[in-house]
């Protein structure tokens, strides 16, 4: 089919565990009769994002609607994974109304808006808006300050140092890309702390950028979609700490991915996993486990040391009953510690 208006894309950005996928799913299952396209990005390689919001099976968004592309930041990689990708929605039939594109929790949006900028896609989409959340509950909790007496100690050696902490950057050059942000997990803080980060949040940002505080990604799609902010045509409003760079690597950050063998029960193994996030400074812990005699799969979501956990689908016939979870920290985590303590004696 033909289209003689460019189809508006939204990007929803924030940091590890904000809460995207959640806002997406409410947003795939709130959509309002659109017919939307999803491309989901991840740093570690589980899949875990694309499982959820392929399994919430709604019509806005089928299955064949998802491109997954894990393992990386689109960021880093908008020539070779975004631009194909974003190319084969562009050939779904019916084209889509609105394509949502889920960034990593560590990718930067600015070099993502920027690609919507080459001719290639210019001329079939526009940047709707770039969406920001924010977890609440990280930010009251300091996880994005800079720690004063390490940035002392950095700057005694290199006074040109302006932050030594990259979670800081990565956070900031989501927010300073936004046309929205959302101040989601409003449940874990309270109102003054709230109005402090809605202070701190408007300091930061130069323009006016409206903030919304909201709870597990309950917000209408009206408000989301339908920004029409032209983000490609507006890049020198959205400042970055990557400006000068020629690129973003993510030699800050690391992943790794752990098998896990069938539990007679979870409990253990979330009261370790909890415990092993606080000793380690995990910032993102998730994946699916095997529950010995359990129909249902166990899916778990760690951000820093708070942990949720549901039974989200059974096993299917023919599929592998395999538990594994991915654990993304900073750089220096000590994987073969987390690894050893995952994989011993917790086996039923
Ligand atoms: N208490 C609380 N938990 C929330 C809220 N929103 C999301 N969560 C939980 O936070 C965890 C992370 O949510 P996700 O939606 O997976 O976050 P994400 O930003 O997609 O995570 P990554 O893709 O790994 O960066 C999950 O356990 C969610 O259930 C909220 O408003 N309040």
């Amino acid at each position: 089919m033909q289209r003689f208006s460019k189809i508006p894309a939204t990007i929803v950005t924030g940091f590890l565990g904000a809460g995207k996928t959640t806002l997406i799913r409410h947003l795939i299952e709130h959509a309002g009769g659109r017919k939307l396209a999803l491309l989901i990005n991840e740093f570690g390689d589980v899949g875990v994002d694309g499982e959820i919001l392929q399994n919430c099976g709604d019509a806005a968004c089928k299955p064949d609607r998802i491109i997954e592309l894990a393992n990386g930041c689109i960021c880093c990689t908008v020539a070779d994974d975004f631009l194909p990708a974003i190319e084969r929605l562009l050939t779904l039939d019916p084209l889509p109304d609105h394509i949502l594109i889920e960034t990593s929790g560590l990718a930067l949006p600015k070099p993502l808006v920027k690609a919507f900028d080459w001719p290639a896609i210019r001329s079939k989409l526009t940047v709707d808006g770039v969406i920001a959340v924010v977890d609440a509950a990280a930010v009251a909790a300091g996880r994005f300050a800079d720690d004063p007496e390490k940035l002392g100690a950095a700057r005694s050696a290199d006074p040109s140092i302006e932050h030594d902490n990259p979670l800081e950057e990565v956070y900031e050059d989501q927010l300073l890309c936004a046309d929205l942000i959302l101040l989601n997990k409003i449940d874990l803080i309270d109102s003054e702390t709230r109005a402090n980060i809605i202070a701190e949040i408007n300091a930061l940002v130069p323009r006016a950028v409206k903030i919304v505080p909201i709870e597990k990604g309950c917000v209408e799609a009206d408000l989301l979609l339908g920004l029409d902010a032209k983000a490609e045509d507006d890049l020198e409003a959205r400042p970055s700490h990557h400006d000068t760079e020629e690129g973003h690597d993510h030699d800050d950050f690391e992943s790794l991915v752990i098998d896990i063998a069938p539990l007679s029960a979870p409990e253990p193994m979330l009261e370790r996993l909890a415990a092993l996030a606080e000793r380690h400074d995990v910032l993102r812990i998730k994946g699916f486990l095997d529950i010995a005699g359990k129909p249902m799969r166990l899916l778990v979501q760690g951000v820093g040391a708070r942990f949720q956990q549901t039974f989200d689908r059974p096993w299917r016939a023919g599929e592998e009953r395999r538990g594994r979870l991915v654990v993304i920290g900073q750089k220096g985590l000590d994987g073969a510690a987390i690894t050893q303590a995952l994989t011993q004696t917790l086996v039923a």
